[in-house]
């Protein structure tokens, strides 16, 4: 048998473990054709999420641990600190909301912090859980800022970061949002920076999306893409979450494609996806 050199035995191994001949291999830099991938809905997307903790046995804090550290990938992938000279140099705003998708956030702002950008981050409904309360520390003990409120006056804004990550709601919103985050949603559509949203973009129907809602420039998708997704209208969509294991994504046909190497990121490719007729029917 012919020996295969040990970089050419993982491509290898990628290639025929997964399922679809659509998917090649995957090498690093390189987009994936995002056509064949399962878009999940709302209820879909809770169900993989529940399954991971109960049959999987996975616990919050790991995948979130997982889920945020992507995001901190693909934004230092996307924007090198030396190129964001606003303000305090490498300096970032990341929202984060009172579930979940907020957990991520408050993950991917320590890892930004540990990477060399200087996050600050605003929490405006903090929960009692004691992982989240955890996660609050870890960013207090590492000197990340908090911001008490969101200035209306977006020029502050705009002039002291380089970019707003946007983790203020996930899969489980459902609009319309409350009157609290009505004004920060608001707020960050007047925003005249890049936004990157984690998971959904903040506001959207999940399912539906919103033509009105915040357009970010950035879209990292977890696990699997949402049905929303397909009205992403950004420049890069990203998939993060490399948890997912085999069986739970056969059971959902999720047909992911797989990531390159070591990478926890992916980038999808769009422009041959069917997109949603403009009425929001899919
Ligand atoms: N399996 C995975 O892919 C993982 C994904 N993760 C991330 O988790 C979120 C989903 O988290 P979840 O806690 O289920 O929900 P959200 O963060 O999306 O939001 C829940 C909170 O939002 C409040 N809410 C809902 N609708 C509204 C609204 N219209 N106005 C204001 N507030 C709203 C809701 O409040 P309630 O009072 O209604 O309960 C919640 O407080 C997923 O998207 C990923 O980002 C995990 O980190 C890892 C696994
Ligand atoms: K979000």
């Amino acid at each position: 048998m012919r020996v295969l050199r040990r970089g050419a035995f993982h491509c290898y191994r990628a290639f025929f473990n997964n399922n679809s001949a659509k998917h090649q291999i995957i090498q690093r830099n390189m987009a994936v054709e995002a056509t064949g991938i399962k878009f999940l809905g709302q209820e879909e997307a809770q169900n993989i999420d529940q399954e991971l903790f109960t049959e999987y046995a996975f616990s919050v804090d790991q995948l979130m641990e997982l889920a945020g550290l992507s995001c901190a990938h693909v934004v230092a992938k996307l924007y090198p600190k030396e190129t964001l000279t606003r303000g305090n140099q490498g300096s970032m705003l990341i929202c984060c909301g009172p579930g979940n998708n907020g957990g991520d956030g408050l993950v991917c702002a320590r890892h930004l912090k540990l990477f060399g950008y200087k996050p600050t981050v605003f929490y405006p409904k903090p929960t009692d859980k004691q992982l989240f309360k955890n996660l609050t520390t870890q960013l207090e003990k590492l000197d990340i800022p908090f911001l008490s409120y969101l200035p209306h006056e977006t020029s502050l804004i705009n002039d002291s970061y380089n970019l707003v990550i946007d983790a203020l709601f996930g899969f489980s919103f459902k609009g319309p949002p409350r009157q609290q985050f009505k004004e920060i949603l608001e707020t960050l559509k007047k925003v005249q920076l890049p936004l990157v949203s984690i998971d959904v973009p903040s506001g959207w129907n999940v399912e539906d999306g919103d033509p009105d809602g915040l357009q970010p420039e950035v879209l990292i998708s977890l696990t699997a893409p949402k049905k929303c997704a397909k009205h992403f209208k950004g420049k890069h969509h990203y998939l993060g979450g490399r948890f997912v294991p085999n069986a739970l994504a056969q059971k959902y046909e999720l047909n992911l494609p797989p990531y390159p190497g070591t990478d926890c990121i992916l980038q999808l490719k769009m422009d041959k996806l069917d997109k949603p007729q403009e009425d929001g029917k899919d």
